[in-house]
């Protein structure tokens, strides 16, 4: 049994603190909001951000931040990733010497094109700092419904320990060195996602949704590998298998808000229609960004982001990407025979 602490109390924050306290953990969470703190407290249920999952009484709220860090065996990062860095700033003193901080916010830093964990290593350099992340939707975590993530940690013993911490037989956690990698993947999906989701809301069909995963997962692991992240982490759950399920699943919040710019909202509307946090929005300009500066081609990240910033239609923005400059599926693969005759 460990103490844990998790900060933030919204629909991912709760749904790990159900599942850490099913595990026999002691939970603590903290919330920056009182209010919050109040209803939960009193409710045992999150009504707008996690319905249906009653929280068990033994879980505590507090908006005291240190009760949530000091003496805890490891802490959890669940808020969206534009405070990552204010709330691991306010974290700072009461962190021990190596104390373990796992973050399950998917993002980057759209000012300096860090990566969550970079920022939280940066401003709390005594932490040992890992990562947890997942085709994993909270409403079907908090349902006990068979869901798999990875660990991954700057050591095999924090992997393996947070792994035998998290694992259930309906939570199956598996371990990774590959940080960098992991984190690359669950932030960029999110902006494959919205275009996922805007191609749902135009009315487009299965064919598009398979055309954009693939396109899409081959756009991140060809940046995610020139930043340093392992082909094998992108082919993995926190590649493909978290891009799939955010494409796909009727509960992502980024392909919902994505849905609705398909169907003519603007961006902002979108957003406060989906009222939880929409990462890939936050993602977007940082990884068109990071595509520059990499001299990498993404051309999906382009056309979200000129839907989402300089007002492009989507239906606009669908036919450019299919009327880009032919070219071979795999640019790498040999042919047998040179010579092109299409000229
Ligand atoms: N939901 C999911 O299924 C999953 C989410 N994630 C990731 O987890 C992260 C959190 O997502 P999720 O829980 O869904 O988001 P929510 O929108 O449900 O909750 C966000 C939480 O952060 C709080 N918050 C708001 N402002 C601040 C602030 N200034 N400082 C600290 N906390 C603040 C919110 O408080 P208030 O309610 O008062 O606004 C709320 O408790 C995201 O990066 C997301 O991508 C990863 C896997 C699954
Ligand atoms: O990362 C997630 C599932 O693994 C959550 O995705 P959404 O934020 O799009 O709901």
């Amino acid at each position: 049994m460990a103490k844990v602490g998790i900060m933030g109390a919204g629909s991912w924050g709760t749904a790990i603190s159900w599942l850490l306290t099913n595990n026999g953990h002691e939970v603590t969470v903290w919330s920056i909001d009182a209010r919050e703190v109040e209803m939960l407290d009193q409710e045992r249920e999150h009504k707008t951000k996690l319905p249906g999952v009653r929280l068990q009484d033994t879980i505590r709220f507090t908006n005291v931040i240190d009760q949530a860090i000091q003496g805890r065996d490891f802490v959890v990062l669940a808020v969206p990733s534009p405070f990552t860095r204010s709330t691991a700033q306010k974290m700072r003193p009461y962190v021990s010497d190596r104390q373990i901080l796992v973050n399950v916010a998917k993002g980057i830093e759209e000012t300096t094109l860090m990566t969550l964990s970079e920022q939280i290593e940066e401003e709390i350099p005594q932490a040992d700092v890992a990562v947890l992340s997942g085709p994993s939707h909270a409403e079907e975590v908090g349902k006990g419904l068979p869901t798999t993530c990875v660990v991954g940690a700057r050591t095999r013993k924090t992997a393996e320990y947070l792994q035998k911490a998290f694992m259930s037989e309906v939570f199956r956690v598996y371990t990774s060195p590959d940080i960098r990698g992991i984190e690359l993947g669950g932030s960029l999906k999110n902006v494959i996602a919205l275009a996922a989701g805007i191609a749902d809301g135009l009315g487009y069909g299965d064919n598009t949704k398979a055309a954009l995963i693939t396109r899409g997962i081959a756009e991140i692991a060809r940046l995610g590998v020139r930043m340093g992240g392992k082909i094998e982490t992108f082919t993995g759950l926190t590649g493909i298998g978290d891009l799939i399920v955010t494409c796909a699943s009727v509960h992502s919040r980024n392909r919902r808000a994505g849905y609705l710019i398909g169907q003519g909202r603007t961006m902002q509307e979108a957003m406060d229609e989906v009222k939880m946090v929409v990462e890939g929005v936050y993602s977007a300009k940082a990884a068109k960004r990071l595509a520059l500066q990499y001299q990498v081609s993404m051309p999906i990240v382009e056309q979200v982001n000129a839907v989402l910033f300089e007002g492009k239609s989507a239906a606009e923005a669908v036919k450019e990407l299919m009327l880009r400059d032919r070219k071979d599926e795999h640019g790498a693969l040999p042919w047998d025979n040179e010579v092109s005759d299409t000229k």
